[in-house]
């Protein structure tokens, strides 16, 4: 088996498959491993690239990952087909982007009774940059609301692509199948390589498997890449020696070498994925290539957070879990964090809001923690007045304002997809995050709107909004378009006059009253009434903006037992102790945890 030779350029067809989130490319993706025999319909499970749990429940593709499908096409010929499955969330887009760059032609899928969607839009542009040959495959005719006919024109109109050709599908109920798999081999060309050359391949994805340690996803670009090889990172500086070369099937199978335009795994004895850089070019360390692929690019977390355990003596559980979180995702990044609201945890830095959540859900189901989550925060470009500039991650973290020249935080480019009816809803959510309009127009009932946005304003909770202003019919994609100057402040709050560190935040000038105000009434709500009058007050700098005060009460919880029965009582008097261990003390004011997990997840105020 380990012996299987690489493959017949000219019959290789590398593609992906892009689609807006649910229009069915998970579906399509097994439909065409189970048309090709990579597995009996009996190993067959649903959705079997999707392998994590947390993507199978959430119905989306985090990974990319890749299979090698056996097809003889019509023209009696034998074709290699390496499907490679791209994740379809703006969070994820080099990923998106690596992967894309390993292919030679996408299919695009399109939901029937759906249309163009925002990602849909994202994803073929991109694969337009690659230079990618672009199969439009209309999918879900099966829906008795399916305007295959619509859709077609929409593709044309919207995106510029000749649909004319486009293929009819239905993931679900297995038709045009074969017609999908045809024009696979006819439309989308063969790769090109030179064999003889020295390695050049593209480390288009990796991660951490318990059996095999670091996997590592190839696209041969020329040479040939062997088991037992000298290999070296061109970007990483590091050399190793390959252990096992092959592909997916989606089984594993060992073979003993990729050619140029073969797309497969090897596995070389390394502990971690952040060795093994996505972008990165792999060559031959005896005979190495004298340039490296372009286009690396090290992935910066662009939103920021804080977590803490809820319960301060799972911290190094925390700890432990957080290390092995980072075994298989290189872009995620974390450092050690003190809170005196919150005791130890850890400020970590993500892709993106999906990224965090995805996160967040795995530390507490797959390692079982309960935790808390500080607001997140962009990264700020703060300038001082000597000249320097500093990276701000944390609210925490920001220098005297005296010190400071100016504040440029990072903005996005959205573009937004949504039903006529709700478009002025969606208009003044954008206007109130301080979006600058920047094109709107109209396809077939739907408005397609481009939109300046601070990205501060976006990470709280703007997608969930938009959402439910629309109904859940408006799509969202964005990219960064860097940083810009704002008028932005240092908002904390303080607790009988004591700071309580973990809801300082960083906000507009503008908006600081309103969310200063909302915090306060909130605080206000959720502490418990002390024996003394307690003010809350939200405050810039030295200046309070905002105040509320919780009123004196005296607190006896037994005055409930008319002093009869002793056993009751004491009963009472534990569970308050109980309730005792998890306030934290600011001053004399006892804030219970509850407070600021509530304080904390209300998003935006
Ligand atoms: N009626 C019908 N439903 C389909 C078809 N193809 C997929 N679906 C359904 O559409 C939903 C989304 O399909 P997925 O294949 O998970 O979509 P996806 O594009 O992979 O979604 P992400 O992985 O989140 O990007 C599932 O409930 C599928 O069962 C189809 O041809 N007809």
């Amino acid at each position: 088996m380990a012996s299987l030779p690489s493959t017949d350029i000219s019959r290789i067809r590398n593609f992906s498959i892009i689609a807006h989130i649910d229009h069915g490319k998970s579906t399509l993706a097994d439909r065409l491993i189970q048309a090709t025999g990579g597995l009996t319909a009996r190993e067959m499970s649903e959705q079997v690239l999707d392998n994590m749990e947390i993507e199978k429940e959430r119905g989306i593709t985090i990974k990319a990952q890749t299979v090698r499908l056996d097809y003889r096409a019509q023209d009696g010929l034998d074709y290699v087909l390496n499907l490679m499955d791209t994740p379809g969330h703006v969070d994820f887009a080099y990923e998106v982007s690596r992967s894309l760059a390993a292919c030679e032609g996408a299919l695009l899928v399109v939901d029937a009774a759906q249309g163009v969607e925002a990602q849909t839009l994202a994803n073929v542009y991109q694969s337009i940059e690659h230079d990618h040959e672009i199969v439009p495959v209309i999918n879900k005719i099966d829906l008795p609301s399916a305007e295959p006919e619509r859709v077609k024109a929409q593709i044309e109109e919207v995106i510029g692509l000749d649909a004319s050709n486009a293929v009819l599908a239905s993931a679900k109920s297995g038709i045009g199948i074969g017609d999908v798999l045809e024009a696979i081999v006819t439309r989308i060309p063969a790769p090109k390589g030179d064999a003889t050359a020295p390695l050049k391949a593209m480390l288009v994805d990796s991660w951490y498997d318990a059996y095999l340690g670091v996997v590592i996803l190839v696209r041969i670009i020329d040479g040939v890449l062997k088991k037992g090889m000298q290999i070296k990172f061109m970007a990483g500086d590091s050399v190793h020696l390959t252990d096992r070369v092959g592909a997916f099937r989606p089984k594993i199978e060992q073979r003993g070498e990729l050619g140029p335009g073969e797309i497969g795994f090897i596995t070389a004895q390394i502990k971690e994925v952040a060795q093994a850089r996505v972008g990165d070019t792999i060559t031959d360390a005896k005979r190495p290539a004298n340039a490296a692929l372009p286009g690396f690019k090290e992935v910066q977390p662009v939103v920021f957070c804080g977590l803490f355990p809820t319960d301060a003596a799972d911290f190094e559980k925390l700890r432990e879990s957080i290390y092995k979180l980072k075994l298989n995702d290189a872009s995620f990044s974390f450092e050690m964090e003190t809170s005196a609201a919150l005791g130890f945890g850890f400020r970590c830095g993500f892709l993106g809001l999906l990224h965090l959540e995805i996160i967040q859900e795995r530390l507490s189901r797959e390692y079982d923690l309960d935790l808390i989550t500080t607001a997140p925060s962009v990264v700020y470009e703060v300038h001082l007045n000597n000249g320097e500039m500093l990276e701000l991650h944390n609210p925490a973290d920001m220098p005297d304002p005296v010190a400071i020249d100016h504040i440029k935080e990072p903005w996005i480019e959205a573009v937004i997809f949504v039903p006529d009816e709700y478009l002025g809803s969606v208009l003044k959510l954008c206007q109130d995050r301080r979006g600058i309009q920047k094109n709107l127009t109209y396809v077939g009932g739907r408005a397609q709107l481009t939109y300046e946005l601070p990205l501060n304003e976006v990470v709280f909770d703007f997608y969930d909004r938009l959402k439910s202003i629309s109904r859940g019919y408006a799509s969202f994609d964005y990219h960064q378009i860097g940083h810009r100057e704002g008028d932005l402040v240092k908002m904390t709050v303080l607790v009988n006059s004591e700071l309580v560190d973990a809801l300082s935040m960083i906000v507009h000038r503008d908006a600081a009253e309103a969310r200063g105000r909302h915090m306060c009434e909130r605080m206000k709500d959720l502490i418990p009434r002390h024996l003394f009058k307690i003010p809350i007050q939200a405050a810039i700098g030295g200046r309070v903006i905002a105040r509320e005060t919780i009123a004196a009460l005296r607190k006896d919880v037994t005055a409930k037992c008319y002093g009869g029965d002793i056993s009751r009582k004491r009963k009472l008097l534990d569970k308050q102790k109980e309730g005792k261990k998890r306030m934290r003390q600011y001053g004399s004011v006892e804030i219970p945890q509850e407070a600021f997990i509530a304080a904390l997840r209300m998003g935006d105020a």
